[in-house]
């Protein structure tokens, strides 16, 4: 148990202030001792302009898309940003306004139309945004910067230089995909995402971009729906931002934050619609949880699991043991949506109303849920009886008369108002088996301020944080392979690399390496600018 840093002098506000993007890549100054692996990009995502002329964004997610990228290589490190030149972005450079609606941001009509024309305007469906500010991964050989709508970028991870704007409608049905695809060991990329399809046939997609062939060709254009979940609620599909995969496995946890259809696909009113409009609580079917088997990919409709209502964003990880599936969730307990807190006035409010708003918030929980595979073989007998026979857990998961199995969890981590959020573990390695530790971002009251590691076994967790400095996600880089071999006698070095804003010094920002055992700082590379808050990314070996 810490004791809750204070932030009275809101330093926090820097990081959702608007910057310019770099023509070349800035030098950075390095203090401490830069593993001699270590050596790649750190590509991370994350809103950069904050308003357009006299336009502001209300929303987190909001900011036109700046990509980030931290260059190592034999102890330099360099720091590049630049703006995606995505239809939004050039769009309301090209007219000086807001021209694609955004997440909570609703364009108006341009007002060089007459009156008619913008009245017709109306009419027609929204221009689905393609501001990819939330995450960039590969997909083959190539980088896409993404959001959760059906449009995503193709990059250059070298000059960060934006190369195509991709429509999955082109190659899938679905209406979007999440930010956090999962990725196999033979390079398949897994995803998620609503389909509204035809005759509101409603539906989770769970899609699969196989891994990339000898002959060159596009892997986007051998993607395929493996399987279709259904949804709680005929015309009100839930909010979905990541999903989990054991060997096996698909894993879905349906939360009681629904979009509501009707407003979403009609007309966006006469007032500014924008996605955030669209969202509505169901504060009575609390939160279930679907299972789907991998090969053959199949939906396990008998399997109901249903628990009380939490939001749900990350995903920790899943895996499989003696016939229980064990999922870890970073949750937000109560129906309310969590994004509700995320508007930019908020987060840049004085220390106290940041902490005043968020006593009424969802409060955060980090949480184990086993769920039974072969429940076939309980009789009703068993009815009523926990399920759960694994040793190491005091998750239950009781079948009840209706057929539904009730599911309580294990809280592996929770704090008031201090979220361990946006998690990550050594992927490569851990992700969909029975793992040990995960690392985190430590929100206090929304405002990150510190990196948590968790040992998801005994619950003890270790901490680096510093006064008046706002970290980001921290990303888990193991030892490269080859390495190791030529460097037995090394010990097995695993690092940490988050962006740290420290607004008051006087190079306000730097590439933290932490040593991922200890959680001790082995290195840090900064520069003279502020980095605004960037919300996931990814690290490309060289
Ligand atoms: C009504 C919600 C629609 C879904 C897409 C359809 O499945 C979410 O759409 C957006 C639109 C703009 C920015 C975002 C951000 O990615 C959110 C935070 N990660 C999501
Ligand atoms: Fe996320």
């Amino acid at each position: 148990p810490f004791s809750p840093t204070e932030h009275p002098a809101a330093g926090y506000r820097k990081i959702f202030e608007t910057v310019e993007e770099l023509n070349e890549p800035l030098p950075t100054e390095v203090t401490g001792v830069l593993p001699s692996w270590l050596s790649g990009s750190l590509l991370r995502m994350g809103p950069g302009l904050f308003e357009v002329g006299a336009e502001p964004f209300h929303h987190l997610f909001d900011g036109q898309a700046l990509i980030h990228k931290f260059d190592l290589r034999e102890g330099h490190v360099t720091y590049h940003r630049r703006y995606i030149r995505s239809d939004a972005y050039v769009r309301a450079m090209a007219e000086k306004r807001v021209v694609i609606t955004e997440f909570g941001t609703a364009a108006y009509p341009d007002p060089c139309k007459n009156i008619f024309s913008r009245f017709f305007t109306y009419f027609q469906g929204i221009e689905v945004t393609d501001n990819c500010l939330v995450n960039i991964y590969p997909i083959g050989e190539d980088f896409y910067a993404v959001t959760e709508t059906n449009f995503i970028t193709k990059v250059d991870p070298d000059s960060l230089e934006t190369l195509k704007k991709v429509d999955l409608c082109d190659y899938l049905s679905v209406n979007g995909v999440t930010a956090h695809p999962h990725t196999d060991a033979d390079g398949s990329v897994y995803n998620i995402g609503n389909c509204f399809g035809k005759n509101m046939s409603l539906a989770y997609n769970i899609i699969k971009i196989p891994p990339p062939q000898k002959d060159g060709s596009d892997p986007l254009k051998r993607s395929e729906v493996v399987v279709q979940l259904p949804s709680s609620e005929r015309f009100k599909p839930s909010y979905v931002h990541s999903f989990g995969m054991t060997e096996n496995h698909f894993v879905f946890v349906e939360q009681p934050v629904k979009i509501n259809l009707l407003k979403f696909l009609s007309s966006w009113s006469l007032r500014g619609t924008n996605y955030m409009d669209c969202f509505e609580s169901n504060e009575y079917i609390g939160t279930w949880f679907h299972v789907a088997t991998r090969d053959p990919a199949a939906y396990l409709s008998s399997h109901k699991f249903r628990t009380s209502a939490f939001n749900v964003f990350h995903h920790i990880n899943a895996y499989e043991d003696q016939g229980f599936i064990v999922v870890d969730l970073c949750t937000w307990k109560g129906s309310d949506f969590v994004y509700n807190y995320l508007y930019l006035a908020n987060m840049r409010a004085e220390w106290d109303k940041v902490k005043e708003s968020a006593m009424r918030a969802p409060q955060p929980e980090v949480r184990r849920y086993v769920l039974p595979l072969d429940i076939y073989r309980v009789g009703p007998e068993e009815q009523g009886k926990n399920l759960v026979s694994l040793s190491y857990t005091t998750a239950t998961a009781v079948l009840r008369s209706d057929g539904t199995v009730w599911l309580e969890p294990e809280v592996l981590f929770s704090g008031p108002r201090q979220a361990f959020e946006f998690p990550q573990i050594n992927y490569s390695r851990c992700s969909g088996k029975n793992y040990r530790y995960v690392y985190g971002l430590g929100l206090n009251h929304f405002i990150p301020d510190r990196i948590v590691k968790l040992n998801v076994r005994t619950k003890d967790t270790r901490l680096w944080q510093e006064e008046d400095s706002y970290p980001s996600e921290p990303l888990f880089i193991p030892t490269p392979e080859k390495h190791m071999l030529t460097n037995i006698n090394m010990v097995m070095s695993r690092v940490l690399l988050s962006i740290v804003v420290k607004p008051g010094a006087e190079r306000p920002s730097f590439l933290l390496v932490l040593d991922a055992r200890q959680m001790t700082e082995l290195a840090r590379a900064s520069v003279n600018t502020i980095i605004p808050v960037t919300l996931h990314g990814t690290y490309k070996p060289r």
